[in-house]
């Protein structure tokens, strides 16, 4: 009997669903994740998500949610019923200075707020006492609600997305906007070819670095010694250790590869965690046509 490619690969997919550790985990246990990856952040945390300074985290490439589920357990939010207090919602103009309300269609992409409409502007102590940070997540694709964190569906390499984020991050607690931790586990569709792949990838390392340099704090104690940490979702590329020796290495205290056991080993993704964001101007860089290096 002739069997088809198609099915053939559906059946590998499926022994591997059946038989993979973490799928077997994510269906059994109480958290709920979306996405098996969420394993692979609590792998990649060595202590910086529960650090007491940290108050907001962009999570890049976040559909389904895995990762900002993990974040927002760390920060309380899936503990308690309450939401933050309207005050601190952000922003009430967009880039171009446009008012814009809580879930509302902006000029490029998508934004719902994790609030409760219905709680008035800072009336509660319960919400005020239950607010643990912010976490915005950013996509192409939709993110269903999840308790705390700002969703925004966008396409984080056009540069209209980097102020709209920033303004996300805005809050009066906060009122630069920084992040204190940059999570990126962005992939783009793999095409098949891994010249070109493997270039997307670097090119969206890249990026992130970019708006890292803008929007990371520096000064707290938040990874290793002071300062944000930035977390970076990688494929293979010749030029990568280049990148993490002359771009990261002089701007971090601490960076180093990881491939956390929840990445599948037939993947060749892994992640760069850097920590302790410093003050100091590092090298230059910029592969990418049309960004300022
Ligand atoms: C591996 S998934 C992330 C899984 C997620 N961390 C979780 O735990 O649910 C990678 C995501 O990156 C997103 N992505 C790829 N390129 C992007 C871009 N330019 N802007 C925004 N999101 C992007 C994809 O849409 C995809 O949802």
């Amino acid at each position: 009997m002739k069997v088809s490619s198609s099915l053939r690969v559906n059946n590998a997919w499926l022994r591997r669903q059946t038989t993979d550790h973490y799928v077997r985990l994510r269906q059994s246990s109480s958290e709920q994740y979306r996405a098996r990856s969420a394993y692979k952040l609590i792998e990649l945390d060595c202590g910086f998500l529960t650090k007491p300074s940290v108050k907001a985290i962009v999570d890049l490439g976040g559909a389904p949610g895995g990762w900002s589920q993990v974040i927002a357990r760390k920060f309380g939010w899936l503990d308690s019923e309450s939401a933050p207090p309207l005050a601190d919602a952000q922003p009430t103009k967009n880039w171009r200075g446009k008012s814009v309300p809580a879930r509302k269609q902006v000029d490029f992409g998508t934004w719902s707020s994790p609030l409760n409409d219905n709680d008035p502007v800072g009336s509660s102590t319960a919400s005020q006492k239950a607010r643990k940070g912010t976490v915005v997540a950013v996509d192409l694709l939709d993110i269903a609600p999840i308790p705390g964190v700002y969703t925004l569906k966008a396409d984080f390499l056009d540069p209209q997305t980097a102020p709209l984020v920033h303004a996300l991050l805005c809050s009066k607690d906060n009122p630069e906007g920084k992040a204190d931790i940059i999570l990126s586990d962005m992939a783009a569709n793999l095409t098949g070819n891994d010249i070109r792949d493997s270039q997307s990838s670097l090119e969206i390392c890249e990026s992130v670095y970019q708006f890292a340099q803008k929007h990371l704090r520096t000064a707290e104690e938040i990874g290793h010694s002071k300062g944000g940490v930035l977390v970076m979702k990688h494929f293979m590329h010749p030029l990568l250790t280049k990148f993490r020796q002359t771009v990261l290495e002089p701007r971090f205290n601490l960076v180093h590869f990881a491939k956390p056991k929840a990445s599948r080993s037939e993947s060749s993704e892994g992640y760069l965690v850097c920590q302790g964001w410093k003050r100091s101007p590092g090298a230059r860089w910029s592969t990418v046509p049309g960004l300022p290096p």
